[in-house]
């Protein structure tokens, strides 16, 4: 049903609709970005990012800023294992994906990894809690009262977006300001500098609201989804040891690398082609994705009275939601062992074998599909075989089962606590 609908849709080059009630819940937080944006605007903001994400200066100024920050997380793990302390990993992989995305979004060292900055961490509590009170609008039947009031949690939102603002719009002016200074050797690696010189062709459209807009979209969707996935994985290589191993095994394989190596000399051997070696790690990644897809009900409105395929009648303004979390343990979708952790069922002799985005639902289908994919993957590759090749993890309570937080995201509940032990 599922797969005929999308079909349908692109058939028609029609979008999946976002829909009034979607666009009032979220608009406060994204105003028109690519989220709640509709028609024209979510038009040109999908093809102006789509080539920027196809470019060359953006995939490697990306891999290098992951590399580096990783390097820094896999020396703050380091600090862990001398006095065998318990690391909150799930923490750790939030702060150094936030750094990431800030760095490739705005050309701005974040470092909440250091936590040094207190106006950084501002922000970034604001934008985790508002994340969170934005979810609870579609439950709250009473969130619009208390908008209109001001009080209690739309009170707090209120405040949250405020910080958000304040700290996007300064980074904007700021980089503005940059560019006019250095006309010639300007810094154009990052999203947000791409976009201000297409603002220059175009000042109508890129106003500060809309750069602030889509530049929050690009954080919310790559910050939590990089880093939830990457909890799950690691939870998945605690509780299967032997499949650790394998991951461990193959990034030093492809690698080449010794564990006598030191950050610096095993990042040189990180290149593009030793990634592209690792089918493995990314069936497993894959396989995680499955199991715990870091948007695990993605919900939509109608925007007019429709029918689906098999005849089901829908109204303007019904809810429709696609679930990836069920969808990926339906045993008549993935066979009786739907529940296992088997990366091998993505591989064939030795070699990934993707599925269809109407089966494999976590990054969507169509043309809503995630448009940072491959961003995603070349990131969560290459932290996962920093960490993994330096380190050998053990959950703290073995006996324990994690569970997940109610949110947009698959957050792992109450947190992810783990030894790390040195590679020798
Ligand atoms: C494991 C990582 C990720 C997963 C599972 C994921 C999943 C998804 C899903 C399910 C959607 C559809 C949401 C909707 O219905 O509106 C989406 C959209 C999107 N994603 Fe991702 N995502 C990931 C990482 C990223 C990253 C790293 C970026 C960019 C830096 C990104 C950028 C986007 C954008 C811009 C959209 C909106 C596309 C549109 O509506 O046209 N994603 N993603």
């Amino acid at each position: 049903l599922l797969v005929s609908y999308v079909k349908e849709l692109i058939s028609n080059d029609q979008r999946p609709p976002v829909g009034d009630y979607h666009k009032l819940i979220l608009g406060d937080l994204f105003g028109n970005g690519i989220f709640a944006a509709d028609g024209d605007i979510w038009r040109h903001q999908r093809k102006l990012a789509s080539f920027e994400f196809s470019t060359k200066v953006l995939r490697e100024f990306s891999t290098a800023v992951f590399r580096s920050n990783t390097a820094k997380l896999v020396k703050k793990v380091s600090e862990s294992t001398v006095d065998k302390r318990i690391i909150s990993l799930q923490d750790l992989l939030m702060k150094s994906t936030l750094d990431s995305i800030f760095k490739v979004g705005f050309g701005f060292d974040l470092d909440t990894l250091s936590g040094s900055d207190a106006v950084s961490n501002q922000f970034m509590t604001a934008f985790d809690d508002s994340n969170g009170l934005i979810f609870w609008r579609y439950v709250d039947l009473l969130w619009r009262v208390k908008r209109y009031f001001n009080i209690g949690s739309e009170a707090t939102l209120k405040k949250n977006i405020r910080v958000i603002d304040n700290f996007v719009y300064k980074l904007i002016r700021h980089k503005r300001e940059q560019m006019k200074n250095k006309k010639d050797d300007r810094d154009k690696e990052d999203i947000l500098s791409r976009f201000l010189i297409e603002s220059e062709t175009n000042p109508a459209n890129l106003t500060d609201k809309y750069l602030r807009d889509i530049s929050l979209s690009f954080i919310i969707a790559g910050k939590d989804t990089s880093a939830n996935t990457l909890t799950w994985f690691f939870y998945m290589l605690c509780k299967h040891k032997l499949i650790q191993e394998k991951v461990a095994l193959e990034v030093k394989e492809a690698t080449g690398a010794e564990y006598a190596y030191s950050i610096n000399e095993f990042s040189l051997k990180l290149t593009e082609a030793a990634l592209d070696k690792m089918h493995y790690l990314h069936a497993a990644l894959t396989e995680t994705l499955r199991l715990y897809p870091a948007v695990p009900l993605d919900g939509k409105h109608s925007e007019k009275d429709d029918v689906l395929p098999d005849g089901f009648k829908i109204k303007k303004g019904d809810g429709i939601s696609y679930m990836a979390y069920p969808m990926g343990r339906m045993t008549y979708v993935w066979g009786e062992d739907a529940e296992e952790f088997r990366p091998e069922r993505w591989l064939r002799d030795g070699v990934f074998q993707p599925e269809s985005p109407f089966k494999f639902t976590a990054f969507q289908g169509g043309p809503r599909i995630c448009l940072g994919k491959e961003f995603a993957y070349r990131q969560m590759k290459i932290m996962a075989a920093f960490l993994v090749f330096f380190f050998k993890f053990q959950l703290v309570d073995e006996s324990k089962e994690a569970t997940y937080r109610t949110m947009f995201t698959l957050h792992m509940d109450k947190g992810f606590h783990l030894y790390a032990f040195p590679r020798s």
